[in-house]
């Protein structure tokens, strides 16, 4: 089945429930950034998420430079943030 992107309702209602994540209208994205300790420590969260995202077949667009990651999720086949989002950014949070 199709994904689709979830509607403004939709998608504010999720972010509700993400208080660590935002709305990026340019990027038609989530978007959080996270500080860690050092590079091993922010390298080591990469590690984690890789496997969910793997497992999910959804994956973050990221950007990482010493102990900062800055993510963003979006659905390409989608043309914007669907529920695949929403779902992969709660397991992210449950990385750190
Ligand atoms: C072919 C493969 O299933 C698709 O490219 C998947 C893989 N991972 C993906 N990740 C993200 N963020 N968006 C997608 O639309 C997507 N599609």
């Amino acid at each position: 089945m199709a994904i689709t992107k979830l509607n403004e309702t939709e998608r504010e209602a999720a972010l509700a429930q993400l208080p660590l994540w935002s709305y990026d209208a340019d990027a038609d994205a989530i978007c959080r950034n996270v500080k860690f300790a050092d590079f091993a420590e922010a390298f080591g969260f990469m590690a984690r998420v890789a496997i969910y995202a793997e497992k999910a077949d959804h994956h973050p667009e990221w950007f990482n430079v010493y102990n900062r990651v800055e993510i963003k999720l979006t659905t390409h086949d989608a043309g914007g943030v669907s529920q695949r989002d929403i779902d992969l950014a709660k397991q992210i949070d449950s990385c750190r």
